[in-house]
């Protein structure tokens, strides 16, 4: 697989906050790599490393090149804070970027993969803010390019226009697109990446296929119980619990087991709100890499199982 970026040793500074702190990453033709990490982590800041558009220590090629060399009618970027000109339509600014190229695509038929076709001819101050985010993912688009870097791409996007892009980056992929592309959404970084980068204080703390990372971080199948649970019902469970402000997570809990469980919870007269079993996911790593939830509060309190979970007793 040909290399299309290559990033080594990658340190940035800004005064005392080091925002990267030797960051190395490839990306090989067609791959898509999700970057994910709390605010602050980092992200933005590689994906100007990598662009040029922030000085960096390190080594930085794409398509063999330095970021400041390469052919621009390879490559797509959407800063996390692009923000075009208000007073043009959808269609205008397409074709305003589209100029800006030797060779472009037809700007409608862009305007119809991001979904605007029929809003093609509204100003972009009149455009909802998915729309304005979907032009912009359509001003990276215009040069139909070989690498697409791409910072938060469907903030703001309703779910069924995020399935859309999501389609639409896919397919861009499967055309040998090379794709990286940051995002707080753990759905997205599962479903689009091949491989997913956690940053957490500018490091990237791991790197692997989604389903590997979950494998290896994500721990175990958790039931969560939410309600007012006395952290002496939490001991008397032979499983690993944590009781926070929301009510309990019950660590390692199979399915065949949830009845046993709940059947507990009554007798020790928990007066639960809800129930919910999951098993590990995008979000479980994240959490155990990054010390962050996302979107939820910090760990009230965390302690070991009182005795091994045992087949019959559960
Ligand atoms: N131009 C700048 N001047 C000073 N500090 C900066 C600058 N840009 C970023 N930083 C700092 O670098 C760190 C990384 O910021 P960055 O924007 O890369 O994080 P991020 O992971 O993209 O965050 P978010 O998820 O909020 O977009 C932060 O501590 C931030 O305050």
């Amino acid at each position: 697989m040909e290399e299309v970026l290559v990033a080594e040793n990658v340190r940035r500074a800004y005064g005392d906050t080091v925002a990267l702190d030797d960051v190395s990453l490839t990306l090989g033709e067609g791959e898509v790599v999700a970057l994910v990490g709390p605010n602050g982590a980092g992200k933005t800041t590689l994906v100007r490393a990598l662009t040029g558009t922030t000085d960096a220590e390190g080594r930085v090629e794409l398509f063999g090149t330095s970021p400041r060399d390469v052919d621009r009618d390879r490559i797509g970027l959407l800063p996390q804070d692009f923000s075009p000109h208000d007073r043009l339509t959808a269609r205008e600014l397409l074709a305003y970027y589209a100029g800006l190229y030797d060779e472009s695509r037809d700007v409608d038929r862009v305007l119809a993969d991001v979904g605007l076709a029929d809003d093609a001819g509204t100003w972009y101050e009149n455009l909802s803010g998915g729309q304005q985010r979907r032009t912009c993912v359509g001003a990276t688009l215009v040069n139909d390019p070989d690498l697409l870097l791409l910072d938060e791409p469907t903030t703001g996007i309703d779910p069924a226009g995020r399935h859309d892009l999501w389609e639409l980056l896919e397919g861009l992929a499967d055309a040998g697109v090379t794709i990286l592309v940051t995002t707080h959404d753990m759905e997205e970084a599962h479903r689009l990446a091949d491989r997913v980068g956690l940053l957490a204080d500018g490091q990237l703390v791991a790197m692997d296929a989604p389903d590997a990372l979950i494998a290896n971080y994500g721990g175990e199948s958790r039931l969560t119980v939410s309600g007012d649970v006395d952290e002496s019902v939490a001991a008397a469970l032979r499983y690993q619990t944590v009781v926070d402000g929301d009510g309990m997570t019950v660590s390692g809990v199979a399915p065949e087991d949830i009845g046993a469980v709940v059947r507990e919870l009554e007798e020790a007269g928990v007066d639960y709100d809800g129930l919910s079993w999951s098993e590990p996911d995008l979000e479980a790593v994240y959490m155990e890499l990054t010390g962050n939830r996302v979107g939820r509060g910090d760990r009230a309190s965390e302690r070991e199982p009182t005795a091994a979970p045992a087949g019959g007793e559960r």
